[in-house]
């Protein structure tokens, strides 16, 4: 499910180390400067409070640090390194603080040496307009208009009706509970159709923040007729992408009559009310899903944009830069997040300024008036693994199953990334976290079959290689 926490959670870091309330986009703002690392931000709004000399959130005012200096000694004030809290050159973890004084030469201040560390220009935010362009630049596929007309509608019809009573999602955030800022459920599939093994259906009851449910709905019948259409066309996507990734999932369902690779047994749904309910910027959680996972998303309803940004890996963030893609998502499309998009990028729904109305272009009741909708609803549908069911999650020291996420920052093409068990409990149990942190190592914990493993035992016509992975990167 959604790791909610990214963007909320560091904002919410940011603000409890903050000494007073700041705007969500005075936070922002303070994150980006500081890479994302919520002390930095903190530190640099902090230091726009009183006894400070940086203006949280406001540009500093040149002209008084000027005047200081033209005083001399006794009228010099501190004055941060950086020209303002606003400017991209990321601080070091503690930022200097100079004093200067009459008596040094002034163009020796002012031609300051450039920061050691090396800043890539930031590339500007691109809109995927259509199917090729967003295959072009992500690890996603888009495809419209793919529900039979009719059955779109009627699904859009039940789960506008079900979701008005839909829960936030909420979780503690040290000493805070927070909920998230649209609604969501979870359902499950009665049967695979392929095995009588049923296993996610435990695995499903964990879907609330690691927290065990009540059993969730089962799939609608219009849910269950649109899986079917999907797991057809995200078979063919998969099979004409020109690699896969060794710890994909290769196990039942590839021999089966319908010779799907890619089937989904679960699916969660959120609903998007107006132009200004959204998701932050997340990675899905991987615990039940695997590494290297292929999600589906049906959007219905209002057009929203779906953003995506690459987390470029350490090593080469000296050569290139993040770049943000959004992507405008109509009534009856379909995103697939293809393999390898979790590990590498963070997706978001953003609150927008403007949004169109939607009109369906059946009525609700035949014969009935056409009524107009501002809320957009999506389904994902996953795919929980057999080799990832809950008896198999490790448990952290406060005893409940840990979160699987990637290790984002150190992904070398998607393959020799690492993957962590972290302890979840801090969402759920008033904040308090037991830290701890593990690497998963698929073949010690007996996992799989996967992609790799059938390639090794030449189980699979498939090949592989660097180049052809990296030749296929995007
Ligand atoms: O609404 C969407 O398109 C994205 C939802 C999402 O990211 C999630 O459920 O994890
Ligand atoms: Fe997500």
């Amino acid at each position: 499910m959604a790791d909610e926490q990214d963007t909320d959670t560091l904002l919410a870091l940011v603000s409890s180390l903050t000494h007073k309330g700041h705007s969500t986009e005075v936070m922002l703002d303070a994150l980006v400067q500081a890479e994302g690392n919520p002390e930095l931000a903190s530190q640099i709004l902090n230091r726009g409070h009183p006894g400070s000399e940086v203006a949280a959130g406001k540009k500093r005012k040149r002209a008084s640090d000027l005047d200081s200096w033209l005083k001399g000694p006794n009228h010099a004030k501190p004055v941060s390194r950086h020209a303002s809290p606003l400017s991209s050159t990321a601080p070091s973890s503690d930022p200097p603080i100079r004093k200067v004084n009459r008596g040094v030469d002034l163009m020796a201040v002012l031609k300051q040496p450039p920061p050691s560390k090396k800043t890539t220009p930031r590339k500007p935010t691109l809109i995927l307009t259509n199917p090729q362009m967003v295959a072009e630049h992500t690890p996603c596929t888009m495809h419209l208009s793919i529900l039979p007309l009719q059955l779109a509608s009627k699904l859009f019809y039940s789960l506008e009706q079900s979701s008005r009573d839909w829960q936030r999602n909420k979780w503690w955030l040290f000493d805070r509970l927070v909920e998230s800022p649209h609604r969501t459920a979870f359902f499950v599939r009665k049967t695979d159709g392929v095995s009588d093994d049923e296993t996610w259906h435990e695995s499903a009851q964990y879907w609330y923040n690691g927290r065990k449910t009540d059993p969730p709905d089962v799939f609608s019948s219009e849910m269950e007729e649109a899986c079917e259409i999907i797991e057809r066309l995200v078979t063919d996507e998969i099979r004409r992408r020109p690699y896969r990734y060794p710890l994909e999932w290769a196990g039942g369902g590839v021999d089966s009559t319908n010779d799907l690779i890619w089937r989904a047994n679960v699916a969660a749904s959120n609903r998007y009310e107006g132009r200004n309910e959204s998701v932050g910027w997340h990675s899905d959680h991987m615990t039940y899903l695997g590494p290297h996972c292929t999600i589906a998303s049906l959007s219905l309803g209002t057009r929203r944009m779906f953003s995506l940004r690459e987390t470029v890996p350490l090593h080469e963030t000296e050569i290139r830069g993040a770049q943000t893609f959004n992507i405008p998502l109509p009534h009856n499309s379909l995103v697939i997040m293809h393999a390898s998009c979790q590990e590498r990028f963070k997706h978001s729904v953003p609150p927008q300024s403007a949004m169109d109305v939607y009109r369906p272009i059946h009525p609700r009741i035949p014969g009935g008036p056409i009524e107009p909708f501002n809320c957009r609803i999506n389904i994902t549908f996953r795919f929980y693994r057999p080799d990832f069911k809950p008896p198999s999650i490790p448990l952290c020291k406060c005893g409940i199953p840990t979160v699987l996420r990637p290790d984002m920052k150190n992904q070398r093409d998607g393959q020799e990334g690492k993957y962590w068990w972290t302890c979840f409990a801090g969402a759920q149990n008033d904040g308090k976290s037991c830290g701890m942190w593990k690497v998963m190592d698929m073949e010690a914990e007996g996992r799989g079959p996967t992609v790799g493993s059938m390639q090794q035992t030449g189980a699979s016509s498939s090949s592989s290689s660097r180049e052809q992975l990296q030749n296929a990167r995007r």
